[in-house]
């Protein structure tokens, strides 16, 4: 078969993309080269050590941050800034206080002009899916972090964007929360068929949430290690520690953790 033209699908492609911060007037190398491809749909996690420029990449790809060098694209387009089509999910939930959680959903699909009944449709669809439902009129602050974290999610999810970037979502929370979001994320990427990207700076966490794992070097970060998991698909009737304990797990754990070591 042909290979798709990279225009006809909506690959992510990163093509000698290098980024230096200006700092005190001199060039500080924080990302790069970076030449890597996702397809539609994957779940790609990436880890590294800790300033090894993975915010900077997500941040590249969002349209936050124009590369110094190379190109980033989405189905063959330059990304030249942010567009709904690229979803942030950040470490802290960025809710509107003064909105019920339910507005907070519902606040992208207003903004782009969708009318009140397909809104509210929209927002319950979402919340729902993230297990908030029977506190949709509560207030943010009435919520926990982690039904925060949810939250910002579904408002994410609302706006249908084909890419969700996540940094490090899950990072401030409590270990029991951390591993019930991991199975609901698990569980929105396969009702959803999103393409997500999901930094971690947990070995554990990237290995068990990644279709595919990428490793990068300490900074200015490089793709080390490029792997498929076959781990998130392994559907919702194994259980978490049946998985940790596969011999192909513990062994591209093991092979992860000593990318980043290395
Ligand atoms: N706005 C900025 N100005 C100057 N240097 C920056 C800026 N943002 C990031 N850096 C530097 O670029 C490098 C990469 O930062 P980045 O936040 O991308 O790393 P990271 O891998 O996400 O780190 P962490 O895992 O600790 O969150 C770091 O050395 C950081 O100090």
């Amino acid at each position: 078969m042909a290979e798709q033209a990279p225009s006809a699908s909506r690959s992510i492609a990163f093509e000698g993309v290098r980024h230096h911060f200006s700092v005190g007037g001199a060039a500080v190398p924080a990302l790069g080269p970076v030449d890597f491809e996702i397809e539609p749909g994957e779940l790609v996690t990436i880890a590294g050590p800790s300033g090894c420029g993975k915010t900077t990449l997500l941040r590249l790809l969002a349209g936050f941050l124009a590369p110094s060098e190379g190109t980033v694209s989405v189905a063959g387009r330059r990304v030249q800034g942010p567009a709904a089509e690229r979803g942030v999910v950040f470490q802290q939930p960025t809710l509107f206080p003064w909105l019920s959680v339910r507005r907070n959903v519902e606040l992208g699909p207003r903004l782009r002009g969708v009318g009140s009944a397909a809104r509210h449709e929209v927002a319950d669809q979402y919340l729902e899916l993230v297990g908030l439902a029977d506190v949709a009129d509560h207030r943010p602050y009435e919520l926990s972090g982690g039904m925060q974290q949810r939250c910002q999610i579904a408002r994410v999810l609302a706006n249908e964007p084909e890419i969700v970037l996540m940094d490090e979502p899950f990072g401030a929370l409590d270990a029991l929360t951390r591993e019930r979001l991991q199975d609901e994320l698990l569980a929105i990427w396969r009702a959803t068929g999103r393409t997500i990207l999901f930094i971690t700076h947990s070995v554990d966490e990237a290995v068990f949430l990644g279709s595919r794992v990428l490793v990068m070097s300490p900074r200015p970060g490089r793709i080390v290690l490029d792997e498929r998991a076959v781990f998130a698909d392994r559907g919702e009737r194994v259980p978490d520690e049946e998985v940790r304990a596969l011999p192909a797990y513990v062994e591209l754990r093991e092979e992860v953790r000593r990318a980043i070591a290395a």
